[in-house]
């Protein structure tokens, strides 16, 4: 199915659409239980225009829509020209009014028909992300308590302690598959937002559909309000979240046990993706939960296996053997969550490949925050980053808090690494100071989101560091122009890549935790998935065009780890055993079967 969605992109000839609209095959039948207008006004069921007359019969829809039948690809169509149309009617206003502008349409339609917008958002994947997503979803969530009209997902409040176990049956549907959840308190690198937050597990989800084929049927974006910090929220009059400090300490953890054991009380299997929590309680809840629920944290985790396979890429690019990872300087800007999550599995991949020296693995890694070089001198130093800090010894002519250019000068780095949240960081001055790097084409991955954040522009980074380096961003900017014919390729390194392939394959295969064999087995088929020619043009990453694949060769790496760990029990008709005889192409084949793929299924009534 994915292939076939794949090949339907935003510039596919018609003919070639219109060929792949009539060959799909017939969708089995959907059972429902409401008739008239309850299902013109359930998004889920609603297909507008296109209900067949028969089907306008059985409904109890006769005369409620005007008579004549639209076909799928009409309404497609027609969708695709107003937003083309309003495209045109944008050109030349400011960045936030055209995206904002983008996002509406599609959100309305995302509130009417599911079916139509998660198939115009497969088929687009390229033109869309950037509005659903990251970036224009930091720009939604800023905007928030203005834009609401309709709810999404749920909210779980601090007011609603004790209630949780019940409220979660609140939700309509039987069955949930993958949740994303956050606490609104680090929403990329905009801060705390509060309740606005929610716009980021609504703008994941809807990756997880695009990208992994889950049910939207089965996806619940959830909120939990524990307060704000954000004192200019807790004086705006539209703020729509608790307008209190956060909750900390026990009663905050009290908050999240609760939530935790009433969704596990009803969905069992559900996936919890946490996600945009601060720094503390990213990591608290990971190790609170990891061994008991079926959870990760899409920052620490899923970021790291992105990071890995963009520095395993990096060595490639340089023509050199993977094993010469453990030669490679790398700088990490930024000792959060994201931060420490990359450098604890990099260093990981390096001790194996220096037979599990870990001091070995962690020499050539250095780890800056917002105080400069962490070293061992640094008083008050946060427990997770104490394991990187340096030994001064170790890092001769550099002091305790060393600048980052004095530290890009100094060492010389193979690689630079920002998730640090600051934008423009990668200043001028660092940037061309990477020009003396000790690599052959040393890499700048400005991983900060959205785009005001990132450590440096891809034009900035080709432009003073020189054109011969591998560059990544976490939010999209266009290929640099580098004359003389030649471009800048740029490198959406973001955890996309990663959380649907880990979400479907730990769903697929019955999973009740998810290990760090699976995770790791998500990063290297990431990074073993481009070809060395692609490499040496500094293409780390597939094209986001490709998602779909390249979702499905991550969820069959995942399942496959999962059955290697022992800890799959199976999903649906396939139990373990069935799972476990599976070659790698039949588990992939397996995955992408069950990818869910968006097409109108006769609807039939039952009471
Ligand atoms: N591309 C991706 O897939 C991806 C994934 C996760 C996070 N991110 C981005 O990474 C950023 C950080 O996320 P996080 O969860 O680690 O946040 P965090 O708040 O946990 O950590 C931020 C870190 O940056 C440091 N910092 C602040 N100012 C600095 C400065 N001037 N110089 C050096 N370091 C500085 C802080 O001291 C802290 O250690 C966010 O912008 C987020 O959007 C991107
Ligand atoms: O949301 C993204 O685009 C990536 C990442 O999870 C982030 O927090 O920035
Ligand atoms: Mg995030």
């Amino acid at each position: 199915m994915w292939r076939l969605a794949r090949c339907a992109s935003s510039n596919l000839s018609r003919s070639l659409r219109r060929r792949f609209f009539s060959t799909a095959a017939i969708p089995g039948p959907c059972i429902i239980h409401k008739r008239g207008t309850d299902i013109l006004h359930d998004p889920w069921f609603n297909k507008d225009t296109g209900f067949p007359l028969t089907e306008r019969d059985r409904l109890g829809l006769r005369g409620l829509l005007p008579p004549r039948v639209i076909s799928f690809e009409q309404q497609y169509d027609r969708f695709m020209e107003s937003y083309r149309s309003l495209e045109k009617n944008t050109q030349g206003q400011p960045y936030s009014v055209v995206s904002l502008a983008k996002w509406r349409i599609l959100n309305r339609l995302h509130d009417r028909n599911e079916t139509l917008y998660y198939r115009v958002l497969i088929d687009n994947i390229k033109d869309f992300a950037p509005i659903i997503y990251t970036p224009t979803v930091g720009l939604v969530c800023q905007n928030y308590s203005g834009l609401f009209r309709r709810p999404r997902g749920m909210y779980f409040s601090a007011k609603d302690k004790g209630e949780m176990m019940s409220m979660i049956y609140n939700w309509p549907a039987q069955q949930v598959d993958m949740i994303v959840l956050t606490d609104g308190s680090r929403i990329l690198g905009l801060g705390d937002l509060g309740v606005q937050g929610i716009g980021i597990p609504i703008g994941k989800l809807d990756m997880y559909v695009a990208a992994a084929g889950i049910n939207p049927q089965r996806i619940l974006p959830v909120m939990l309000d524990v307060g704000t910090n954000n004192q200019k929220l807790l004086e705006d009059p539209l703020y729509l979240g608790l307008r209190q400090p956060r909750l900390e300490g026990e009663e905050y953890l009290s908050i999240v046990d609760e939530f935790m054991e009433a969704v596990h009380t009803r969905w069992p299997k559900a996936i919890v993706q946490f996600e945009d929590f601060q720094m503390k309680w990213a990591f608290e809840t990971l190790q609170r939960y990891r061994k008991r629920f079926c959870m990760f944290n899409d920052d620490i985790q899923g970021t790291a296996g992105v990071a890995l396979a963009g520095l395993l890429g990096t060595v490639r690019a340089q023509g050199l053997p993977l094993s010469d990872f453990v030669n490679q300087k790398i700088v990490v800007v930024g000792a959060g969550s994201a931060g420490l999550g990359v450098l604890n599995m990099a260093i990981q991949a390096l001790s194996r490949m220096s037979g599990n020296n870990e001091t070995a693995a962690k020499n050539k890694c250095y780890l800056l925050d917002k105080d400069g070089l962490i070293t061992k001198e640094r008083k008050n130093i946060d427990p997770a980053a104490a394991p990187f800090a340096k030994d001064l010894k170790d890092v001769e002519g550099l002091r305790e808090g060393a600048s980052l250019v004095e530290v890009v000068k100094k060492l010389k780095p193979h690689v630079l690494l920002g998730l640090s949240g600051v934008g423009g960081i990668f200043n001028e001055e660092v940037l061309k100071a990477m020009r003396e790097s000790d690599s052959t084409k040393p890499a700048i991955f400005a991983m900060s989101n959205p785009t005001m954040n990132a450590e440096c522009t891809a034009a900035d980074a080709f432009k003073y560091a020189g054109p011969n380096i591998v560059f990544g961003s976490g939010s999209p900017f266009e290929d640099v122009d580098l004359g003389n014919g030649k471009g800048g390729h740029v490198n959406q390194a973001n955890n996309m890549y990663l959380f649907p392939g880990i979400g479907l394959g730990t769903l697929l295969s019955g999973a009740h935790i998810i290990t760090d064999g699976m995770l790791q087995a998500a990063a290297e088929c990431l990074a073993s998935y481009m070809t060395d020619e692609e490499i040496q043009h500094g293409i780390l990453y597939p094209s986001i065009d490709s998602i779909r694949h390249i979702t499905a060769e991550v969820g069959a790496a995942v399942l496959r780890a999962a059955v290697e760990e022992d800890v799959a029990e199976g999903h649906g008709e396939a139990g373990p055993r069935e799972l476990k005889h599976m070659s790698k192409a039949e588990t992939v084949a397996y995955v992408s079967r069950n990818m869910w793929f968006p097409v109108y299924s006769p609807l039939v009534h039952e009471k």
